[in-house]
């Protein structure tokens, strides 16, 4: 199988990277800066960004066997500027930097930039740059700062380039990254997510081999992706386990339990553990020890229901890589966003060994898969919903008073965006309870109530977000019920950050 490689200097975008390629139909894997590579199959290298400075002394470098592979060779942003550096080139910082939309202008012919304007916008994040460019090595592009956007060396087949063509503000980045992937480095693109399929189904097989394994099932998309690919390689000796950790929306169980139960062969079993998460969250109100609380005890329950059967050692989840990601569990690099529960929220010692079949997808491309193994459309077009729920869509304290409030508001919200079509077209959207409380009127008497915060957001995979343009006819429609039907509410807000800067959850 063909491949590009991606190799990772700690850009929060790396697997976007890949993402992007396999997009095209090119298989592209994501490897470390400092890992020992194969080179079989591999047609094209890309170096991501990454948030150190290559003058610092323990910046990344870049191996001799990569330099000495003779493979075409894109750097981005901080692998440009490696590539500068390292070839003999200079980089420097000149107290401007570039962060978010910047046009550029191509000043120079380049394979790069074929069948692309000759200015255009991109999506820049970077405060050192390349000032000198390497002997034998041409400027192909300016930003209007006049700093060095591109350079390369066509004989050699090397190029560089300062901003993400991986982020979609910028404007031909997958046209620039197909440039590369199938004109330089002549890929086709035949590589199809069936083809992923296939190999998981049997790589899974041999992992598992005769031994049970149970699947944390919390009816997502990605465990019921995750618990069908798996029932499809080792058949009944799965098993699934739904937890309810009280911190569950309104009937989520009992949906989950009648979505579920002998759907597809697979035997559910719902552990109730509300009074054990509930008490070790007691008083806690920092979101991390949150998130490390409610990975730990997630653990301990699967552990406990393992050894209810006999020879099961394995825990199968539905991780997928923005999970991975934002925990900073993909590269060496890479810094930390927020410990998801199933990743960097899990604790050191765990009885059971872990399977994550998608840990290297995103949700768009989980989809697909789901697709491709027959799921139904409700299943695979819910919202994601995240495995500590309600914990940390409740700021600070959380306690049985406030999580009743919370999914009343939420199931006012959801509802009202299902009836009025709108939940299909936005990504995910939820209510927060803001503890503060402010002051209202209701029927001529003063009212003293929490705030309540609702976010909705369009994205495809998670990573980047903005958020949605609901009409205001039903944002009004949607507060008034609220506060109607929910007496601890006197106000209501929407949340109209993009990520970044925010992130989609709250905590
Ligand atoms: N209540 C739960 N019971 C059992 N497992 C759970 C529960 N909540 C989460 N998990 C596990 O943690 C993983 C990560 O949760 P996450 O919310 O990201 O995925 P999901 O629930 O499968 O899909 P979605 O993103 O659509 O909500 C799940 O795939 C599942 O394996
Ligand atoms: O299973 C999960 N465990 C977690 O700990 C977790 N934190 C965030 N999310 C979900 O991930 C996506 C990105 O969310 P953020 O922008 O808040 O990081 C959004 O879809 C979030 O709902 C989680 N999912
Ligand atoms: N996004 C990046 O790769 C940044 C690279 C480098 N640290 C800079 O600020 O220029
Ligand atoms: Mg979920």
């Amino acid at each position: 199988m063909e491949k590009i490689l991606v190799v990772d200097y700690g850009s929060q975008y790396t697997q976007l990277l890949a993402k992007r390629i396999r997009d095209l139909g090119v298989f592209s894997e994501v490897v470390q800066f400092d890992d020992n590579i194969s080179f079989n199959d591999v047609k094209g290298i890309v170096l991501s960004g990454g948030p150190d400075s290559v003058y610092d002394i323990d910046a990344p470098d870049i191996s001799d066997e990569i330099l000495n592979a003779e493979l075409p060779i894109l750097g981005i942003c901080y692998g440009m500027q490696l590539m500068a550096k390292k070839l003999g080139g200079k980089v420097e910082q000149r107290g401007i930097a570039e962060y978010g939309k910047t046009k550029i202008t191509i000043t120079d012919q380049s394979l790069l930039f074929k069948k692309i304007p000759s200015t255009f916008n991109v999506w820049m994040s970077h405060k050192d740059m390349v000032t000198q460019v390497p002997e034998k090595f041409k400027i192909t592009s300016l930003t209007s700062n006049n700093i060095i956007s591109s350079f390369e060396n066509e004989t050699e087949n090397i190029y560089g380039i300062q901003f993400h063509p991986e982020v979609r503000h910028t404007e031909f980045g997958i046209d620039i990254l197909k440039n590369f992937v199938h004109g330089i480095c002549g890929l086709k693109g035949s590589w199809t997510l069936m083809d992923f399929v296939e190999n998981k189904i049997k790589e899974i097989r041999d992992t598992i081999g005769d031994k049970k394994a149970i699947i944390a099932l919390s009816g997502g998309v990605d465990s019921s992706v995750a618990a069908v690919l798996t029932h499809r390689a080792i058949g009944n000796n799965l098993k699934a386990i739904f937890v309810n950790h009280g911190l569950l929306r309104m009937n989520e169980v009992e949906e989950v339990e009648s979505t579920f139960r002998d759907y597809m062969g697979l035997n559910l079993t719902t552990v109730d553990a509300q009074e054990r998460f509930l008490s070790k969250l007691k008083r806690v109100t920092d979101p991390e020890q949150k998130r490390k609380i409610i990975g730990e005890e997630f653990i301990r329950v699967f552990e406990q229901e393992a050894k209810k059967e006999k020879d099961c050692e394995y825990l199968i989840q539905g991780t997928i890589y923005s999970d991975v990601i934002e925990s900073a569990k993909s590269g060496k690099k890479t810094f930390k966003i927020k410990s998801h529960h199933n990743v960097g929220g899990l604790p050191e010692d765990i009885d059971l060994k872990i399977v994550e079949p998608l840990k290297e997808l995103f949700k768009d491309e989980v989809r697909s898969v789901g697709e491709i193994l027959g799921l139904p459309r409700e299943i695979l077009y819910r919202h994601p919903f995240p495995g500590p729920g309600l914990a940390i869509r409740i700021i600070g304290e959380i306690n049985e008073e406030k999580l009743t409030i919370l999914k009343k508001v939420d199931s006012i919200f959801i509802k009202t965006l299902k009836e009025t079509g709108w939940y299909d077209k936005v990504w995910q959207a939820f209510a927060v309870l803001i503890p503060v409380k402010t002051v209202g009127i209701t029927g001529d008497k003063r009212s003293y109530g929490y705030v309540a915060a609702l976010r909705s957001v369009d994205s495809v995979e998670g990573m980047t977000a903005d958020w949605s343009k609901i009409p205001f006819e039903i944002l009004d429609v949607v507060s008034s019920r609220i506060t109607n039907e929910v007496e601890e509410i006197t106000r209501v807000v929407y949340d109209i950050s993009s990520k970044p800067p925010a992130t989609i959850e709250w905590e």
